[in-house]
């Protein structure tokens, strides 16, 4: 087993997630502790900059390299204060990195050989930055880095990669489940009585209802969705947000953060209330995980959610009464759902070390199991 620190970065540029997690990559043993420290804003007021000027970025960018490099040392400062927490060493860190752009190839019909396989299109493209050298020399640990881009030269969606993990968590859960992470972006892991794995970006998460609330009532996020509970969904916006085409294609497919920015605003959002537009959005976020139903081969028998919409009622609520299963936070199986994804890039750190696969047909679309990420330091 190897003593791994995960670390994420997600789409909502809240912080950084780090969580502590023996493995081999297979089974998961000691699960330590887990942080989030947080972005100070200035960083995250350049890290959205950058997001935003990703399409027209070149590698060699001097604001780029800048951003690189402050993130890429808040990563070991994060690593710094949750080895203060933990007793044991640590031999691997798994460094997912920010994504500011993800743009994988058009979602095909059927799952049994990719696009890039059939010759129909170029493979499509995903960027996560961060310097795994820096990190690796500032911890004086081994880094995996770069998890995305093999299964996405392969053809595959590059994304989600948890999945695997969540099979490795939920083995002696009752099956067949579906696990919820619920960021920026929402993404379901289906995982079948035989261990068969389908998953995928249900749709936008918590990404819209904080550009919302920033936007209209000077809030960060919508805490404990205060906003939302006071507000009413408007239906007839919900029903021409979920005629959006992404929501009826199957599955593989992924999202970029700002996929859906353009029909939520066309949708006439700006017209509502700060209430009753974070109202709509909660719903919205709910909606497209029962939209998410029809493409699972069999309906799940809970759905265990994770990640920081969780925490957000209106959320919870919508889902309850959106989906005919139970619906639970993750804490109900013994897991963080705080930490679930950062925990999830400590395995697939060691993962990347044995050339395990990270990605699946049924999870990417890639044509067949596929190993991924790059090593730097000791363990090369
Ligand atoms: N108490 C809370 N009430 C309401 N919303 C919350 C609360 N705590 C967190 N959130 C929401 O969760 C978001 C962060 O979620 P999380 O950390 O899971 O996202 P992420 O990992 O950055 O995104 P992704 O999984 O898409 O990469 C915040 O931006 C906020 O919108
Ligand atoms: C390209 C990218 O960074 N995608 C993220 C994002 O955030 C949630 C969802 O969209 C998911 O597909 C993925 O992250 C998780 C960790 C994953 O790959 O499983």
């Amino acid at each position: 087993m190897l003593r791994t620190i995960g670390l994420m970065s997600g789409t909502s540029l809240d912080g950084v997630d780090a969580a502590w997690v023996e493995t081999d990559g297979e089974a998961i043993g000691r699960i330590g502790p887990a942080l989030t420290l947080p972005y100070p804003p200035a960083l995250r007021g350049d890290l959205r900059r950058l997001l935003d000027l990703a399409p027209g970025l070149l590698s060699g960018d001097p604001f780029l390299a800048a951003c690189v490099e402050r993130l890429t040392r808040h990563h070991a400062e994060a690593v710094e204060r949750l080895r203060d927490l933990t007793p044991e060493g640590v031999d691997l860190i798994g460094f997912h990195g920010q994504t500011i752009l993800h743009r994988p190839a058009p979602a095909r019909p059927g799952r049994n050989a990719t696009r890039a396989d059939q010759g129909l299109s170029p493979p499509g493209f995903t960027w996560q930055v961060g310097d795994a050298r820096l990190l690796a020399g500032l911890t004086g640990v081994s880094v995996a880095h770069d998890f995305r881009s093999a299964d996405v030269a392969a053809g595959g969606q590059g994304a989600p990669l948890v999945p695997v993990v969540h099979a490795a968590l939920a083995a002696a859960l009752p099956k067949p489940l579906a696990v919820l992470n619920l960021g920026g972006v929402g993404n379901v892991t289906w995982i079948g009585v035989d261990g068969g794995l389908i998953a995928f970006d249900t749709g936008p998460a918590n990404g819209p209802i904080d550009d919302w609330v920033r936007a209209s009532a000077g809030l960060d996020y919508d805490e404990n969705g205060r906003l939302a509970l006071a507000g009413r969904p408007d239906e007839a916006m919900l029903a021409r947000l979920l005629e959006h085409p992404y929501l009826a294609a199957p599955p593989p497919k992924s999202l970029d953060r700002l996929d859906f920015t353009r029909a939520i605003a066309a949708a006439g959002l700006g017209r509502l209330s700060p209430a009753d537009g974070a109202a709509t959005l909660a719903a919205f976020c709910a909606r497209c995980v029962a939209a998410a139903l029809r493409h699972l081969p069999a309906p799940p028998r809970q759905w265990l959610v994770g990640g920081g919409g969780r925490r957000n009622p209106a959320i919870m609520q919508a889902l309850a009464a959106a989906l005919p299963q139970p619906v639970h936070p993750a804490e109900s199986a013994g897991w963080d759902g705080d930490a679930l994804e950062a925990l999830a890039f400590g395995v697939l750190a060691a993962r990347t070390v044995r050339r395990l696969p990270l990605t699946f047909p049924g999870t990417t679309g890639v044509a067949a199991p596929l190993p991924g990420g790059r090593l730097t330091g000791a363990l090369l």
